[in-house]
């Protein structure tokens, strides 16, 4: 295949990324790596380690997910080499990580081409003892749940604050809940219904819309709908499987962000340096650190 063309000049003028840029993801193959924050540096080492242990040169369709995690899957991925990538295709679950892929210079693909992946690999809001997650948090969650179930091999990145028992531990916010506009106000009247508070017992805001940042009203996603914010009792939550099922089938609903049973694995960057990787068959593995330079750039070069 030709060399990968680079990304359109217009593209890096005109949209600032969607997440911040730190100094770590200029320069994915530099070594050493810059130093950074402990939680970005925590990303990193979760992004690091799941593109090594679950992108190698026969993977060919990967699905790239959204949030500040996921760009640091993209670095390890270019830092395999150009060899690597060059018969790749990449399939994007954002505006987000469109923009990643294209400024990276990766082949874009989109899922009505490809609707089955080898690999996607995904932030997470939070995890649970059983892989099962909340997301969302970036209002994503329809398309990263179509790329979820579209790959043989789906995979969570996380820094050490996600890795939870009970799913609403740390990520008190609530669910992530696309709903078509015109059903918003029905929807939100069948989620308190269904148990969720309009207020915390903490005094802040429970059941919500979404609303914009420097914008009046609300957020709209990808796909041109609203998001609820719904927290639920941590009894509800310790069964997001059932949660599921009966959020999704109020009328209105077109995805719900909580992703259960579909996860292979998850990383779990830490402050220490190492990386826990939790297993769906309950095994639990530590690396004790992840190398600068991705094994498999040597290989394929
Ligand atoms: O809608 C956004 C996605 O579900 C993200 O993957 C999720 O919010 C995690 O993002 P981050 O890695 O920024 O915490």
């Amino acid at each position: 295949m030709a060399a990968l063309p680079g990304p359109p000049s217009f593209l890096a003028k005109f949209i600032p990324p969607s997440q911040p840029t730190t100094p770590g993801r200029q320069l994915p193959t530099s070594i050493p790596l810059p130093v950074l924050p402990a939680v970005e540096a925590a990303k990193r080492l979760a992004a690091f380690a799941a593109v090594d242990q679950n992108i190698g040169l026969e993977h060919k369709i990967i699905g790239v997910g959204s949030g500040s995690t996921v760009p640091y899957v993209v670095d390890r991925i270019v830092a395999q080499g150009p060899a690597a990538n060059s018969d790749r295709v990449f399939v994007p679950t954002s505006f987000q990580s469109k923009e990643l892929i294209i400024k990276a210079g990766l082949v874009l693909g989109d899922v009505d081409q490809y609707p089955r992946l080898d690999v996607t690999i995904d932030g997470a809001d939070e995890v649970d003892d059983e892989l099962n997650s909340i997301k969302g948090g970036g209002a994503c969650q329809l398309r990263e749940k179509v790329l979820a179930e579209a790959a043989d091999t789906w995979i969570i990145v996380a820094d050490y604050r996600k890795n939870s028992k009970v799913l609403g531990t740390t990520w008190k916010k609530g669910i992530p809940i696309e709903v078509v506009p015109f059903a918003y106000a029905t929807v939100l009247r069948d989620l308190a219904k269904a148990g969720a508070p309009e207020i915390l017992p903490d005094g802040t805001p429970g059941l919500t819309l979404r609303m914009g940042k420097m914008k009046a009203g609300p957020v709209i996603t990808d796909n041109g709908n609203f998001v609820i914010d719904a927290p639920f009792p941590v009894e509800m939550m310790k069964d997001p499987a059932g949660l599921l099922r009966r959020i999704k089938m109020m009328t209105g609903v077109v995805e719900v962000g909580l992703f259960c049973d579909m996860a292979k694995a998850a990383y779990f960057g830490n402050e220490d340096g190492s990386v826990q990787i939790r297993r769906v068959d309950g095994s639990v593995e530590t690396l004790s650190s992840v190398p600068d330079t991705p094994v498999l750039a040597q290989q394929a070069a």
